[in-house]
């Protein structure tokens, strides 16, 4: 079933548009453009507050009767700006890497809000999470627990866990971001090996998915309920792992299971799916080691739209299903609600940002049968914005500004005759020695687009500038907030000196 908002927004709540003009809490684009420079990154911290706020709020309505923790998924984007103001909003910060602790612990969040993932943690890492005394450091691998004993108890610390399961579940918006199947580097197996029992579920919002049909995930969901899927679980490498941390109590405290099934996923019947099988889980370890885990921890992965016409999660409404399959799953069994955890990190700052590009170069490619295609070169691309060329993923962009360096482009257009109202069929490319470097393929831009011009391209606020590369040299674009008192620099641009302050030879 989907539970989708149909048309969301692109832009972040405090756009406003109109055909000629495009302004941000009283800011235009060309004035954020002029001042700060282009590319660079836009981030409506409001909006971003409000997104935090109204997650944490569905996720404490949906879970009235226990305890709901939302922590933010900095990987999506983390300044520590962003750090405060989603703690601000209740949230937790989980980071997966040294630097992204260290972000989180230099925006002053404390240990105990912080989570610790990574499938490849080092020692200090760990350490580091133990001696802040994080809330939670995920296992992701059978030997885990020993090492984090191990180091727990050189510190005199005990350290609390929780055992990331790959519950079988493939979700996600394209193969790489899709964590829950068995082949794949995350988590530890729910079921024995060569155990049937993986489901697909869809998400299909413009990026390629391998994943089967929604159905698929409900008639799953049946047989989940089954003494034989019980048994399997019971005799998992997951149960073996919970079990093991038990072992290791006076340095571990067993906290919790975590399932994170991927990334820009559309249906809610994944998230319910993922849900039915931790609950079995915590049932089956109940019932061979009698213990009662206390929380459970189903990840992120809610959708944003990228392009006009797609859906985003509606969140409230999944949620509140998501409750619904916990509480029955735990009055049928009679054990206690556990604490119901959740990491989003897309859905909290994809639409909160935009990029802002300067356009350059517009050359006119004949195609043959008298077709052609408009290619508009940006002053950025796959530096900072590699998801069109990882994921195959899609953008809209949208014209901002007209011509504030002047002069004519390369193409057809001469700037005259400006907003005609014709258009033309154009491909958004980047500045880097690469054919791939595409941030928009397919796009009807105005057909008197120029250089000079200035491109907005929405929904860039996730897994843009955290994944933003050096490229070419291509130096990273800031980061500037725009909130009800005006706009500031968030993050600075790379300069030249950044450069070359890391070349240290002589
Ligand atoms: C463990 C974990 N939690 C949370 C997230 C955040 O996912 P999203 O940004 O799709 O909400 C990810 C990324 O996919 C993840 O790997
Ligand atoms: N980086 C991915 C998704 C996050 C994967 C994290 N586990 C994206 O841009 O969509």
């Amino acid at each position: 079933m989907q539970t989708a908002e149909q048309n969301a927004s692109l832009w972040p709540s405090g756009v406003t548009r109109d055909a000629d003009s495009f302004m941000h809490r009283g800011i235009s684009a060309e004035q954020l453009a002029e001042q700060y420079g282009t590319p660079l990154y836009v981030m409506d911290t409001v909006d971003v507050a409000e997104r935090a706020r109204s997650f944490v709020q569905s996720a404490r309505e949906a879970f009235a009767n226990t305890t709901a923790h939302v922590s933010f998924a900095g990987k999506a984007f983390l300044s520590k700006e962003v750090a405060r103001i989603v703690s601000e909003q209740g949230m937790y910060v989980d980071t997966c890497t040294w630097g992204e602790m260290q972000i989180a612990l230099a925006a002053g969040v404390p240990g105990r809000r912080l989570v610790l993932h990574g499938n490849n943690k080092t020692d200090e890492e760990i350490r580091l999470a133990v001696e802040q005394g994080f809330d939670k450091i995920v296992i992701d691998e059978p030997g885990e627990p020993d090492r984090i004993a191990r180091i727990a108890r050189s510190l005199g610390k005990r350290a609390r866990v929780m055992v990331r399961v790959t519950v079988g579940v493939h979700a996600g918006g394209h193969e790489y971001i899709s964590t829950a199947h068995e082949d794949q580097k995350f988590g530890i197996a729910l079921l024995p090996a060569g155990s049937a029992g993986s489901v697909g579920a869809d998400s299909a919002d413009g990026v390629a998915t391998d994943a089967s049909s929604a159905a698929d995930a409900s008639s799953a969901a049946d047989d989940v309920q089954s003494t034989a899927f019980f048994d399997r679980v019971a005799h998992g490498p997951a149960v073996q792992t919970l079990h093991r941390v038990l072992e290791l109590g006076d340095d571990l405290e067993l906290v919790g299971i975590h399932s994170h099934i991927g990334s820009q996923i559309h249906d809610a019947d994944a998230f319910i799916a993922a849900a039915e099988r931790v609950m079995v889980l915590r049932r089956a370890f109940y019932a061979t080691d009698g213990y009662v885990v206390p929380e459970i921890d189903l990840g992120g992965g809610y959708s944003v739209a990228y392009v006009p016409g797609d859906a985003s999660m509606d969140v409230k409404a999944t949620l509140e299903r998501i409750a619904a399959a916990i509480h029955e799953d735990s009055a049928r069994a009679g054990l206690p609600l556990p604490v119901v955890s959740f990491e989003p990190g897309r859905w909290i700052v994809a639409p909160a940002g935009y990029t802002l590009y300067r356009v350059g170069t517009v050359k006119r490619v004949a195609l043959g049968e008298g077709r052609s295609r408009v290619y508009v070169s940006v002053d950025g691309g796959m530096s900072d914005n590699i998801r069109p060329a990882l994921y195959g993923a899609e953008y809209t962009a949208e014209v901002v500004g007209r011509g504030a360096l002047g002069g004519a482009s390369d193409g057809d257009s001469d700037g005259a005759g400006r907003s005609s109202g014709e258009t033309v069929q154009a491909r958004i490319v980047g500045a880097h020695c690469e054919s791939g470097d595409i941030i928009v393929h397919d796009i009807e831009l105005p057909a008197d687009i120029a250089r000079g011009d200035l491109l907005a391209v929405p929904v860039t606020g996730a897994y843009g500038r955290t994944m933003a590369s050096n490229y070419n040299q291509l130096l990273r674009p800031a980061v500037v907030a725009v909130d009800d008192n005006g706009s500031h620099v968030m993050m600075r641009r790379e300069t030249v000196e950044d450069l070359l302050g890391l070349d240290v030879s002589e």
